[in-house]
């Protein structure tokens, strides 16, 4: 058996198209829609995050606000950036960043940021209020995976999820989200502290692997014919010396699983689809 594909980076090029229309709305109540960024320090790969997050926006014409501060700004500095874009009516919604540089405290960052203007979902408020099925933004990749499985018609409901991994990016916010009485799918949520992993994996509908670690679920680990998602995305050095990307999932499990979410062209250009879609509804709102 050979998986289908389903292909994220499509489904994001349609979510553009149908925000696209609804920018144009916006645009007649006199609103243009802004998207913040916040970048500190001088990543190569989260310099091309955040470019990649400005392409979408000029994409679907959203207005792009961004913030750059070197890799020794200060705590001040940031929280200065942070309230000037709380302050700013044009920005509707932002993100800051991550991994932020080492000497900077992550959690009073996030703090620091409008739970209202939180693109990325991530506010503890905004956690908070999955955490209670209060309205809110909800994290990208999270959101994402379950759009694209939806548009897919791939069933949530009664099936059963292993998600692997309990980040608070993507693996812990996935859980309450699967679980909310509008998805209702049965949840495991494993991680480093499972005992038998491929126990909980192979008797699962749909497996949700976001634990950035490289081809950890093996073909071996699944119930032929189930929905394989694969979030992981680790740099790696191939064997010519370049970098590279690669996922969770062993490629043979395109072999085995009846349906796979790749990486790339699967959750990547998904969650970028809903930060804008976060930044539209922010602005919908006035
Ligand atoms: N505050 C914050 N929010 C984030 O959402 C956030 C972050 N920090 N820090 C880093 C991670 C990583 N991340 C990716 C998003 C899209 C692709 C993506 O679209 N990847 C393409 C390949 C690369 C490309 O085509 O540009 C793909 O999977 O097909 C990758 C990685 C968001 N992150």
């Amino acid at each position: 058996m050979t998986a289908t594909l389903l292909d994220g980076k499509a489904t994001a090029a349609e979510i553009k198209d149908e925000l696209r229309i609804r920018v144009k709305a916006l645009a007649e109540r006199g609103i243009t829609p802004g998207l913040g960024t916040v970048l500190v320090g001088a990543d190569p790969g989260s310099q091309a995050y955040v470019n990649g997050k400005h392409r979408d926006c000029a994409e679907v014409g959203i207005a792009s606000i961004r913030r750059e501060l070197p890799a020794d700004a200060t705590q001040q500095q940031v929280d200065d950036v942070l309230a000037e874009l709380n302050a700013d009516p044009a920005c509707h919604g932002y993100i800051v960043q991550l991994p932020l540089p080492a000497h900077l405290d992550t959690q009073r960052v996030l703090e620091l940021i409008d739970p209202d203007k939180d693109a990325d979902g991530l506010h503890p408020v905004n956690l908070g209020r999955l955490v209670l099925g209060y309205d809110g933004p909800l994290p990208c990749t999270p959101r994402g995976i379950v759009e694209l499985l939806r548009r897919h018609d791939v069933a949530l409901r009664g099936a059963t999820v292993a998600v692997v991994g309990r980040g608070n990016t993507v693996g812990r916010p996935l859980g309450l989200l699967l679980t909310r009485r509008s998805e209702n799918a049965t949840v495991t949520l494993c991680h480093t502290g499972t005992l038998d992993l491929a126990s909980h994996t192979r008797a699962a509908d749909i497996v949700i692997v976001a634990a950035g670690v490289p081809g950890l679920l093996t073909a071996d680990m699944i119930n032929p014919g189930a929905v394989v998602v694969d979030v992981g995305i680790t740099r790696v050095i191939g064997a010519d010396g370049k970098g590279r990307y690669t996922g969770d999932v062993d490629p043979e499990v395109a072999e085995t699983a009846g349906a796979l979410v790749p990486m790339p062209g699967g959750v990547g250009p998904m969650t970028r689809a809903m930060l804008l879609t976060n930044v539209v509804e922010r602005a919908e709102r006035g």
